[in-house]
């Protein structure tokens, strides 16, 4: 599964500097951090509306389509900031093993 957002995050920097004309995610880091985070924003909203219609429907289809939107602009805001997956990945694998309460304590 990480073997994804590692390949993902490869490509999200190659296109820190590609030609905006031919790529969205450079259309992106040129349009900059408000522009993404707004995407991010509005993929979340997506994500919450896919969540409710899931709940009364039983079909989860549009909520794993809207949750790949919000991980992928999340993605692309860490990569905008020079933030890896992997940070985050390792930030979960050091939560293994802690109760949640522990988990809490431990933040700074
Ligand atoms: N995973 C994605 C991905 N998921 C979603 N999207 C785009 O995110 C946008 C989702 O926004 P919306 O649903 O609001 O649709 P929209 O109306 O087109 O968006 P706006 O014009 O309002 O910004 C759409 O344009 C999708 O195409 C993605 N665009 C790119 N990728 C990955 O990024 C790689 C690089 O993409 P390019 O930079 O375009 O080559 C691709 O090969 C993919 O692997």
């Amino acid at each position: 599964m990480s073997d994804v957002l590692q390949q993902l995050g490869q490509i999200l920097e190659q296109r820190r500097n590609a030609d905006p004309e031919s790529s969205y995610v450079a259309q992106l880091h040129h349009k900059g951090l408000n522009k993404i985070l707004e995407k991010v924003g509005e993929e979340a909203t997506e994500t919450i509306i896919a969540a409710k219609d899931a709940q009364n429907s039983g079909n989860c289809d549009d909520l794993v389509y809207e949750t790949a939107d919000l991980w992928f602009h999340s993605l692309v805001a860490l990569s905008h900031l020079g933030v890896q997956p992997q940070a985050v990945l390792d930030e979960l694998s050091r939560r293994f093993g802690l109760s949640g309460l522990e988990e809490k304590a431990s933040r700074k």
